[in-house]
């Protein structure tokens, strides 16, 4: 049983929003406060339920003494404490908490005791901040997570351009002052150009400094800074990336994402929420996240990680045909979609992929991960394993690999669930954050009317597996080659070294010339444009940490610590 420290007081009154309620007692436990309150009985607020309420000390944002006239920070007025009459309370303090509300959205609550002993005032807020204290150092393995290690130090990178270009605001107005609250101290950087926060996690940044890195922005904006993490420390560790063999060297520092993009998928599906307050909160409780990555190379070239999304086809072209129109901020994305529907365009090629072994569940399994789920935890065992014993799977010696040729509207790798605000329960609903796996989606050529059916389902709670057209396969490896090789204008323009958008544009006139349908999409990798169509794709089990817990099942909403005994 662990120790129970309990700190009894009593004639603690708390002022709260519009009643006031005398606390007869109130027990400080070893993680939870227990606040048993009963109402004054003051008819003028008419009778209140008694009943008790806890706050768990792991989600407590801070603890502030409060003198008689000090401003009140989050509303920035000064706000006299008022006296209530019936005690001459001289002296206060304040709880700022988690407080869950609608759809996994958490907001910053608080609570302030009177008391008018102020000795007693002060060993409250000293004995909390201990017990504060305490949650950095010791291992808990609890419902929740395996390890609360809150944050002191941040370094911040804000995409002002990003989504509706909001990111300063956002982080200014609703992130910092509850980053300071929590006493963080963080380092700003406002990007000014694309792959700036790249570039300087990669060279500049002196990590040692930090207990994690915040991204500001969206899917792309993670995309640069995972980016940015993950090369320097395989760069660090010696190992090179553009071998596709080597196991990576997973990354210690975790990364928090303040939402501010166009679809914001990754925060969607790691908090559940695109809302920067409760990813803020979900920062300073010091929340931790597997995540897996997948390296994508052409030829023994590293290309690019993705973490949600790789997208040939239709995905490709929305993105192809989005890039153009980026000053619509995120109605770009709708504009683009109905654009390539109407195209209806089919691409051939061969996929190869290594299917996961059978403990891994199946994208049709209904399982949704959520927070602490079991195929991740399971994953993250059997990588333990694996990692001693150093061998490589039987199933990549056997080679046990599958092939399949054919012509597809859409190649959708989804290494998470990619729920986001346009699609709630995302492109493949059961896949897993951490569990070293990539739900391959292949939707081979149909009607118009078959695929318009299948991109609907991805917005209400039909099965969008359910058609005779599209295949899942949850795979660790998985290959692509299209029928046509890229033909020699194609071949011609990159040996010239034209890349990127510019060989694309270069492209799409060639092939208004030749007035042929394009023999190839693109690659659409978390939100960017690949340079390649051959690529070869690997999962990277947890590589990385996020500053969430998953997706928490929905509470009823009643008071979720009602269990407490008083
Ligand atoms: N200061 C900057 N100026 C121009 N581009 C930038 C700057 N900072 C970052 N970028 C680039 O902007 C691109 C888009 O940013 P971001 O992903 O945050 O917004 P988005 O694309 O609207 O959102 P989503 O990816 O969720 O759809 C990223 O690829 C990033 O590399
Ligand atoms: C006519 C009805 C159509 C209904 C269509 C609903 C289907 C929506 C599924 C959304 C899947 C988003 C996958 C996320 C990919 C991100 O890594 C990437 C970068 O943010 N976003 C896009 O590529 C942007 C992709 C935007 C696609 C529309
Ligand atoms: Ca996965």
């Amino acid at each position: 049983m662990e120790k129970q420290s309990r700190l009894l007081c009593s004639e603690l009154c708390v002022q709260r929003r519009l009643y006031e309620v005398t606390l007869n007692c109130a027990i400080l436990a070893w993680k939870d406060i227990q606040i048993a309150k009963k109402h004054t009985g003051r008819a003028i607020y008419g009778a209140v339920k008694a009943g008790s309420s806890c706050v768990p000390v792991c989600e407590i944002i801070a603890v502030q003494e409060k003198d008689d006239d000090t401003p009140c920070k989050n509303t920035g007025k000064w706000q006299k404490v008022p006296q209530s009459p019936a005690d001459p309370c001289q002296h206060a303090f304040t709880v700022f908490y988690v407080e869950r509300t609608r759809q996994h959205c958490w907001w910053c609550s608080n609570v302030t005791f009177h008391c008018s002993d102020h000795s007693l005032c002060l060993l409250w807020v000293q004995t909390i901040r201990e017990q504060l204290a305490l949650l950095n150092s010791e291992r808990r393995v609890n419902y929740y997570h395996t390890f609360a290690n809150r944050p002191k130090s941040l370094l911040v990178y804000i995409n002002p351009y990003g989504g509706k270009q909001r990111g300063k605001q956002i982080y200014d107005h609703k992130v910092a002052p509850i980053f300071s609250r929590a006493s963080i101290s963080t380092d700003v950087i406002v990007t000014e150009r694309a792959n700036h926060a790249r570039d300087h996690l990669k060279t500049e940044a002196d990590l040692k400094k930090y207990d994690g890195v915040v991204c500001v922005g969206g899917d792309g904006m993670f995309s640069e800074i995972m980016h940015g993490l993950v090369s320097r420390t395989q760069q660090e560790a010696g190992v090179d990336e553009n071998s596709m063999e080597e196991t990576l060297m997973p990354c210690g520092l975790r990364i928090g994402i303040i939402p501010a993009g166009s679809t914001d998928c990754i925060c969607y599906a790691t908090v559940g929420s695109n809302d920067p307050v409760t990813s803020a909160l979900h920062i300073i409780v010091g929340d931790s996240q597997a995540m897996d990555i997948c390296s994508v190379h052409n030829e023994d070239r590293f290309l690019r990680y993705s973490v949600s999304l790789l997208g040939y086809g239709f995905y490709g072209d929305v993105l192809t045909d989005s890039e153009r129109k980026r000053w619509m901020g995120p109605a770009r994305y709708d504009i683009s979609g109905v654009k390539t529907f109407l195209s209806h365009r089919y691409y051939e090629g061969t996929v190869s992929f290594l299917p996961a072994e059978g403990n891994l569940g199946s994208p049709r399994d209904k399982m949704q991960c959520r927070t602490g789920c079991s195929v991740c935890r399971q994953s993250s065992s059997d990588k333990l394993v694996s990692k001693n014993e150093d061998s490589v799977s039987d199933a990549e010696c056997q080679d046990t690999w599958t092939v399949i040729r054919g012509k597809f509207l859409a190649i959708n790798a989804a290494s998470m669930s990619c729920a986001c605000p346009r699609s709630p329960k995302g492109l493949s609903p059961s896949a897993h954050l951490a569990d070293g796996t990539t739900d391959l989606i292949l939707v081979r050529k149909c009607s118009r009317l078959d695929f318009l059916r299948h991109l609907l389902r991805h917005t209400n709670k039909d099965d969008q597996f359910d058609h005779s057209f599209v295949e899942v396969y949850r795979v660790k490896q998985f290959r692509f080659s299209p029928r046509y090789q890229e033909c020699d204008s194609e071949v011609d323009l990159r040996e010239s070294g034209v890349t990127g958008k510019r060989f694309l544009s270069q492209i799409c006139r060639e092939h208004r010339a030749c007035g042929c349908m394009p023999s190839q999409s693109n690659w659409n990798c978390d939100g960017e444009i690949l340079p390649h169509t051959a690529i070869q794709v690997r999962v990277h089990c947890q590589l990385i940490k996020l500053f969430a817990r998953g997706i928490e099942e929905q509470q009823v909403f009643e008071d979720p610590y009602a269990h407490c005994a008083i």
